[in-house]
């Protein structure tokens, strides 16, 4: 069995807002003046045992010893999908005003899919008002090579749902070059991205020569695919290139750009984001550790090299793991 962590549970462990160090460029209200408090961590485990059973959680709220520093993982499992939505928010809020301070920017990466909508409650308050969207740079792990305006568009799926109800300027949202064939496109996002690394905007991670974005923001198909690196595919194995191409997508559409996983697995912070009982076979592969011959999901090779990656998931995601 392993334990849920409610909404109620959750913000019981988060500390109340603070004032603020210095307010940011943008326009401060008085909501904006309070600071986001570290976020606390609620479940940690080791790549080797990356789920723990009730029996190993402290039950005060402690997180327990990680043997395996570079590949910690944490699992958050919500009551409900509105609760993870909630905390979901909280987190993101936090990473953003860390960034924000450290570095001047944010560097965010986005999905597609139900990702953007556990993403909705950051349109509303006390997020709309209290992140500095200033700072924010906006970029996608993937994209479907189709017009913008396309309902297959991961850019139309968050400008409807996120994009367009936050004041976040519209130079910073990196959209791919929708005129351009796969391989143009995939080319060309490679570029954009070397160019803000040029600048600054992004930060390159000095542990592998990739780029390390602030925090992506990840879904997980039913198959356990992330991005659009599918389970057989011989994508899952660039390594040299930032952003590839697919022309033959076994999940329409076809055609689609994608990060690689040197990029996905050099980022600070991954929130993967999975809900749903067609889920629950691939989060049980992910994250059973007992040892298995089939080839690894895409999903399992999601591997921070340098950094912290949380699990956020609901009860009918994990169901197949309660039985163990
Ligand atoms: O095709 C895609 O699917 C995955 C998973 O989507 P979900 O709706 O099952 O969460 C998504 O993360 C990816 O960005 C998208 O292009």
């Amino acid at each position: 069995m392993f334990t849920s962590v409610s909404a109620a549970a959750a913000v019981a462990f988060l500390p109340p807002l603070t004032g603020r160090a210095s307010p940011p460029a943008y326009r401060v209200s008085a909501n904006r003046r309070r600071r986001i408090a570290p976020r606390p961590h609620f479940l940690t485990s080791s790549a080797s045992s990356p789920i723990l059973p009730v029996a190993a959680m402290a039950t005060d709220g402690a997180a327990p010893a990680a043997s395996d520093v570079g590949s910690k993982q944490k699992l958050l499992v919500f009551d409900a999908e509105e609760d993870l939505a909630v905390s979901l928010a909280k987190y993101t809020a936090e990473l953003s005003e860390k960034f924000a301070a450290e570095r001047g920017a944010f560097t965010v990466v986005l999905s597609g899919g139900s990702l953007i909508k556990a993403l909705r409650k950051l349109t509303e308050p006390p997020y709309l008002d209290l992140v500095d969207w200033s700072k924010w740079h906006v970029f996608w792990v993937d994209e479907r090579v189709v017009p913008k305006d396309h309902e297959d568009s991961n850019y139309k799926l968050a400008l409807d749902g996120f994009l367009s109800k936050v004041p976040i300027p519209t130079g910073q949202v990196y959209a791919i070059n929708d005129a351009l064939s796969a391989e143009g496109a995939a080319d060309d996002y490679e570029t954009c991205l070397k160019q803000l690394v040029k600048n600054g905007v992004i930060a390159m991670s000095a542990a592998t020569g990739f780029p390390r974005f602030d925090l992506q923001l990840l879904g997980m198909g039913p198959d356990g695919h992330i991005a659009s690196l599918f389970p057989g595919h011989p994508l899952v194995n660039e390594n040299q290139k930032w952003v590839t191409y697919i022309k033959d997508s076994p999940k329409p559409p076809p055609e689609r750009i994608t990060f690689t996983f040197p990029v996905i697995n050099s980022s600070a912070y991954i929130a993967m984001v999975v809900t749903g009982a067609g889920k629950a076979g691939a989060v049980q592969k992910a994250l059973s550790d007992k040892e298995t011959s089939s080839e690894k999901l895409p999903v399992e090779m999601a591997v921070l090299q340098d950094g912290e990656f949380t699990w956020f998931t609901d009860k009918e995601a994990v169901s197949m793991l309660q039985n163990k």
